[in-house]
């Protein structure tokens, strides 16, 4: 990747948090580069310390050294630029789907009539279309991801970042999400940071895959996905999906023989 086309840029991130049994270092030298338009999967061991790098990456700590610069300036605690989806999708039960929507707007200063609004331009998008007045209850696993979604994109920030967005959902409206996701991204073409557990998920959406290492974790492998889009069922079935499937697997259990 060129310089011109780093549009976010992590370089040699370490965080270590102190608590009662020491000192754990979480982050132990993270690097890498994202490209504007660009999908890139986050894979990793379970703790490794991908949502620690999320926050970072969000603006909501610092990093003990190394920098992240995006579009040319440096994010630091306190000036979020990202829209950041967090694992768990945070609706608030007691507010409509269309005022849990609008909410990031809200609290960025939009006002409230108008936030509604542009919120509400993306539901039948989003096939939330006739669940404005809703409460989250009513709505299904898949549908409420959605909404937390929305959420999240209206603002229309620079950046992307979803920690295992899909990660609650049942297997079959997490597969009919995937597709949902690629289709939308495919449309508005978000820069996107996605953690995943799931490398298939991975695979089928992003155009890399960063691949973490044990904490403390640093990029251990990049692959790239240049696989045809869209990409379907029959991509999955693919010789060339299967061996970027054992390619990323083998990179993130080492000691297991693929
Ligand atoms: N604020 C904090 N204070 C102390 N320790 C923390 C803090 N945040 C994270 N950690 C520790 O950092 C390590 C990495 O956590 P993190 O949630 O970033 O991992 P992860 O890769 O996202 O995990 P998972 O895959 O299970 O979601 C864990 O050992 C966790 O206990």
């Amino acid at each position: 990747m060129t310089p011109s086309t780093e549009f976010l840029t992590a370089r040699g991130l370490h965080k270590s948090f102190s608590g009662d049994h020491g000192t754990r270092a979480v982050l132990g030298g993270v690097d890498f580069h994202v490209a504007r338009g660009e999908f890139v999967a986050i894979v990793g061991p379970s703790g490794c310390g991908k949502s620690t790098l999320f926050t970072l990456l969000a603006g909501l700590d610092d990093a003990d050294s190394g920098e992240i610069v995006l579009g040319g300036e440096r994010i630091t605690a306190g000036v979020p630029r990202c829209a950041y989806m967090p694992q768990n999708d945070l609706l608030f039960p007691w507010r409509s789907v269309l005022e849990n929507a609008s909410l990031g707007l809200e609290v960025q200063g939009v006002p409230r009539a108008r936030a509604r609004e542009r919120a509400g331009t993306l539901f039948a998008e989003f096939g939330l279309d006739g669940f404005e007045d809703a409460r989250p209850s009513q709505l299904s696993g898949g549908m409420r991801q959605r909404a937390a979604l929305v959420r999240t994109v209206v603002q229309e920030r620079p950046l992307l970042l979803l920690d295992e967005p899909l990660g609650a959902l049942d297997s079959l409206t997490r597969t009919d999400m995937q597709y949902w996701l690629q289709d939308v991204w495919s449309r508005f073409r978000w820069t996107a940071l996605m953690i995943t557990h799931d490398v298939r998920e991975a695979l089928l959406l992003a155009d890399r895959v960063l691949v973490l290492a044990p904490r403390p974790t640093r990029v251990a492998r990049e692959i790239r996905v240049d696989l045809p889009r869209p990409r379907t069922l029959d991509t999955t079935a693919t010789d060339e999906f299967t061996a970027l499937e054992r390619e990323v697997l083998a990179a993130l259990v080492p000691t297991v023989s693929t």
